[in-house]
């Protein structure tokens, strides 16, 4: 793994190296991955049985917990080399996340659930300066793009649709050109039609910004726009899931 950090340009998005984890109390290693590598830019479909480690996998990736042995860089910088805050602040400048269930504010607009992403992020309201855009009008241009209309995108979250719900949060994952988006399951409450619509959104903002895609999804139909599907299984050399220990 690369340990320049100096800004990610020209680096892998995801470099996984000789990772163990093992969840606490657990009697067995979750992961074993010896190599993992996500080239910048790269769309990744991630797919494994449920209980293989997708979501766990996703967690270290976005360094929210820290594995027992081996490291993961984003962007050439080594996760644990940040302190904790360091990497809260890492993750909110350099990855956007969608998860099943949104973990968007209520009571917030739809619009301002988009802005938090930049009030909490210093690189990415520097990223859209640079751009030359406002946050407010990059709000405004995702949610058309992710077809959330005038009046959605002022109402409070709680009063959206599941399909609308989950657009806003990839409009907050993606404001502010993060160079990588962790994507866990985000389209399990659609159906199919609107599951391949949301995909093709999705991986198509990413292409325009550049972003690498880490998306996981038990819908195999969902991975034929993706550059790569990865078989969990296949790069997971742990002896044992717990569940089948
Ligand atoms: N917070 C936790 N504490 C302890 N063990 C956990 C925790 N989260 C997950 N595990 C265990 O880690 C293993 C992998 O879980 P994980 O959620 O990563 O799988 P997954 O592939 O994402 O599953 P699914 O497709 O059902 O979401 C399971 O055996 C699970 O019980």
């Amino acid at each position: 793994m690369t340990s320049d950090a100096a800004s990610g340009a020209g680096c892998a998005a995801v470099a996984v190296g000789g990772l163990r984890y093992r969840w606490p109390k657990a009697r067995v290693d979750c992961l074993a991955i010896d190599d993992l590598t996500l080239a910048a830019g790269e769309r990744v479909f991630l797919r494994g049985p449920s209980g293989s480690g997708k979501t766990t996998l996703l967690s270290l990736v976005g360094g929210v917990i820290q594995p027992q042995a081996g490291g993961v860089c984003v962007a050439g910088q080594p996760l644990s080399r940040l302190s904790a805050g360091a990497r809260d602040r890492f993750r909110a400048d350099n990855i956007g996340f969608v998860f099943q269930l949104f973990n968007l504010l209520p009571y917030l607009s739809a619009r301002d659930n988009i802005l938090l992403a930049c009030r909490f992020s210093a690189a990415r309201r520097a990223r859209l300066r640079a751009a030359g855009v406002t946050a407010q009008a990059e709000a405004g241009r995702l949610a058309a793009r992710l077809d959330l209309d005038a009046g959605a995108i002022e109402r409070p979250a709680a009063e959206l649709s599941v399909g609308q719900q989950q657009r806003v949060a990839a409009a907050r994952a993606l404001i502010g050109r993060p160079g990588l988006i962790i994507a866990d399951e985000p389209t399990s409450a659609l159906d199919a039609d609107r599951q391949q619509a949301f995909v093709d959104l999705l991986l198509g903002e990413c292409a325009a910004s550049g972003a690498a895609l880490l998306f996981v999804s038990h819908d195999l139909r969902l991975a034929a726009h993706f550059d790569r599907v990865l078989d969990l299984a296949q790069i997971n050399h742990a002896t044992a899931v717990e569940a089948g220990a």
